[in-house]
């Protein structure tokens, strides 16, 4: 089973189709140069309304201590996402659980990324772009080498069309998707988002 995450979450109505339509996670952007930015009181508002085994994701990009204390305290039970140029020690530092961004280029040598980042529970695998992430941008999933024995959350430039061949490309733990399932920067579509999380449990459903 394919987990899905929908990122970049800012209005409730937001949240509530994501919850309906069967998502495993919810992401927060704690990054103040975003579109999706949200303060630590939005994203606690918002994640009011998480039915349990939902998880929320603070996602952060070269945050400051204090930045990811607030981040933390007004979300103590989210699972945090590093989506900047943040270091193995830099991630163990926090103490919580966390996914590592890996920005996909031609020469990136994941295996080596993978080594290391042993405590991570996943790496999340986004298109190299200007801004670090959230550009809508696919990269060459064969840039992906078979070998990487880390849990993988597949992600960059998703949507409804291209999910499921993703899915079956790279066999990830789960995928993450913000721009695929948004009107504008920030604005998601509950149709998208529904459709989203249909083509992945469809694409769970195929024969291997
Ligand atoms: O969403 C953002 O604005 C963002 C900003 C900085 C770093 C990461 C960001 N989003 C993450 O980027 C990937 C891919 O997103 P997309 O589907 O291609 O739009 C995803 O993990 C978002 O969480």
């Amino acid at each position: 089973m394919t987990r899905i995450k929908i990122c970049g979450l800012t209005r409730e109505a937001d949240v509530e189709a994501a919850v309906a339509a069967g998502a495993d996670a919810i992401g927060f952007v704690f990054y103040a140069k975003s579109p999706r930015a949200v303060t630590p009181e939005r994203a606690r508002a918002l994640a009011r309304l998480l039915p349990p085994f939902v998880t929320p994701v603070g996602l952060f990009v070269n945050a400051t201590d204090a930045e990811l204390r607030a981040g933390l305290d007004a979300l103590p039970n989210m699972l945090v996402q590093f989506h900047g140029d943040e270091t193995p020690a830099d991630c163990d530092r926090v103490k919580r659980p966390y996914l590592r961004a890996a920005r996909m280029s031609p020469g990136v040598d994941l295996l080596d990324f993978a080594t290391q980042f042993p405590n991570a529970q996943a790496l999340l695998l986004d298109a190299h772009v200007d801004g670090y992430g959230g550009g809508g941008k696919v990269f060459d999933w064969s840039l992906i080498p078979p070998s990487v024995s880390s849990r993988l959350v597949l992600s960059g430039g998703l949507n409804a069309a291209n999910v499921a061949d993703g899915i079956a490309r790279v066999r990830p733990w789960a995928v993450d998707v913000s721009s695929g399932v948004e009107v504008s920067k920030g604005i998601k579509s509950a149709d998208l988002i529904h459709e989203f999380c249909r083509a992945v449990k469809r694409a769970d459903a195929e024969p291997t």
